[in-house]
């Protein structure tokens, strides 16, 4: 398995961290001076040939790890001016050591210092800054994101937010590559902060590991880091039923499409059995398209549930093309009563805005709420604006609800009632293409039945989708997704 840690701290829990490594004897000045070279080599990866270089210091210690990197650059020969926001005087601790141990030239911050740059070293601020860039620091910034130097963003560009991921008004550096420390902070992966970092080093700088076992984040990269270990592997004792029968709620003749994109979804990602449970009327259509995948006609929420009586049924995914209003919500609740693991996705969800009370009421323990954007307002009416971030507002609605809640988007959020959110990075734009929230809905539905915890599944599934668009490429059409799992799996099983 990769071993870039997965787990994401906020900037409080980063200061934590740097607490910790003072607390069992690691000096502040050794993490800055790591941290600095960490962020130097990176300028030597990315810039082998010397040229001019332009470092933006700040006031607090992000500036002070600038220093560090002007100084070793220099040493190696670079032409590097430093352009200081602020008085030298005023900087303190830390900062105050490295500026001193700075003896090149020093310019005042301001749009002018970038002349002639072909690389700029973005130390401004760090993660903490909690209020937007004003005056020259301002002025200077959006003088760089017009610039064609290239720029590496030491912690996070200047400007952006740590824990929300944004800045305050939109005014951030736009890097063409950061270098972070110890763990990734949420900026680096929610949107549209990810982009504003490009890619995102990694650095340890000296912080004990032993710091994250005190700190415990609940917040992950999603990747096979987190959900590897429960992953079903094959085993060779297992027959189909050991790799459980998924359901897949048909919606009437004109709309079968859908229910068929998730029930692939959840046979290719290794359910042991899928059949689609079709309306008595949509059964000639759906048995004209599935071979594998088996049909079982029922006729409203009664014929459903008693449908769903059979025991060998583990997972029910309901929603996509089944019709929004009282029929919907009606077998939503058979699904819900016949107390198995399902996933609740699309219409499923739109049936019950303005009614979420008794949708929150019912059993949900056992379910994946899928909602996108659209959906996700409707149950949760204002939660997204009103919330800091993106991570807040699914957490939010993970407790409010009972279950796992999914908020799809470029950067697909996963939150457990208990806390523990997943972010996933790996979606390429593509998959913006009718259906692939059902085959998505399916890979989940395939988890579940296969025994997998929901939000280990919901977890999962996203980055299988993910990494399935990928592999595909561009034309990807949602009929592909489901494709590309063989592919996928062939690796998965030899790397976790
Ligand atoms: N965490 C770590 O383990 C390490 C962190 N280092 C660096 O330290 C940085 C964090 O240092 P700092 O906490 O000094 O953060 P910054 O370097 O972002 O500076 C914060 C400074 O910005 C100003 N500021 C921020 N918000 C303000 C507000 N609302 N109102 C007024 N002024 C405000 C203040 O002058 C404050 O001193 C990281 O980004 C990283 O670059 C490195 O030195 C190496 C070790
Ligand atoms: N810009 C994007 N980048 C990455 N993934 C995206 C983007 N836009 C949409 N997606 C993904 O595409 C899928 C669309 O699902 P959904 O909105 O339910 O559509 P549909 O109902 O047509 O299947 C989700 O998994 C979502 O995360
Ligand atoms: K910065």
């Amino acid at each position: 398995m990769h071993d870039v840690p997965h787990e994401i701290i906020t900037v409080a829990q980063m200061y934590a961290a740097d607490r910790f490594a003072a607390e069992h004897g690691v000096p502040t000045l050794n993490l800055m001076e790591a941290a600095g070279r960490a962020v130097a080599d990176l300028v030597l990866r990315r810039k082998p040939k010397p040229g001019p270089v332009v470092v933006l210091c700040g006031p607090g210690n992000n500036g002070g790890d600038g220093f560090v990197v002007a100084r070793l650059l220099k040493a190696r020969g670079w032409p590097v001016t430093v352009a200081l926001l602020g008085a030298r005087d005023a900087l303190k601790g830390d900062a105050a050591i490295n500026a001193g141990r700075w003896s090149g030239e020093t310019v005042p911050l301001s749009p002018a210092a970038l002349a002639g740059a072909e690389l700029v070293v973005d130390a401004l601020y760090g993660a903490g800054l909690s209020r937007l860039l004003e005056g020259v620091a301002r002025d200077t910034v959006m003088a760089l994101n017009n610039h064609t130097a290239q720029v590496v963003a030491i912690d996070v560009p200047s400007g952006l937010h740590g824990d929300l991921g944004r800045a305050y008004d939109g005014l951030c550096v736009a890097a063409d590559a950061t270098v972070t420390f110890f763990r990734k902070k949420p900026a680096h992966v929610l949107m549209p902060g990810r982009i504003a970092c490009g890619p995102v080093t990694l650095a340890q700088i000296g912080i004990p590991d032993e710091a994250i076992e005190a700190i415990k984040p609940a917040l992950f990269v999603n990747g096979k880091r987190l959900w590897g270990r429960a992953y079903p592997k094959p085993d060779p004792r297992a027959h189909k039923y050991a790799h459980g029968h998924a359901v897949v709620v048909s919606g009437p003749a004109h709309a079968t499409g859908a229910a068929r994109l998730a029930a692939r979804g959840a046979l290719r990602i290794g359910a042991g059995l899928v059949s689609v449970a079709s309306p008595r009327a949509a059964v000639d259509v759906n048995a004209k398209h599935l071979t594998a995948i088996m049909v079982k006609p029922f006729d409203g929420a009664e014929g459903l549930a008693q449908l769903l009586s059979d025991k060998r049924y583990n997972a029910v995914a309901i929603g996509p093309g089944v019709g929004v209003g009282e029929a919907t919500r009606a077998m939503v609740y058979a699904v819900l009563d016949s107390d198995r693991a399902a996933v609740l996705d699309a219409d499923a969800l739109t049936s019950f805005a303005g009614e979420t009370e008794a949708l929150f009421g019912s059993a949900l323990g056992k379910s994946v709420l899928t909602p996108h954007e659209g959906e996700f307002e409707r149950l949760f009416p204002g939660l997204l604006k009103s919330s800091s971030s993106r991570i807040d507002a699914v957490r939010t609605a993970a407790a409010q609800a009972g279950c796992v809640v999914l908020l799809k988007g470029p950067d697909t959020t996963v939150a457990a009632p208990d806390g523990r959110v997943s972010i996933n990075t790996n979606a390429p734009p593509y998959l913006g293409t009718a259906g692939s929230g059902d085959v998505l809905a399916g890979f989940i539905l395939g988890l579940l039945a296969q025994h997998m915890e929901p939000f280990l599944a919901a977890s999962a599934a996203v980055w299988m989708h993910g990494l399935a668009a990928t592999q595909f490429g561009p034309g990807l059409i949602a009929e592909d997704l489901p494709e590309q799992v063989p592919a996928i799996l062939r690796r998965l099983y030899e790397e976790i």
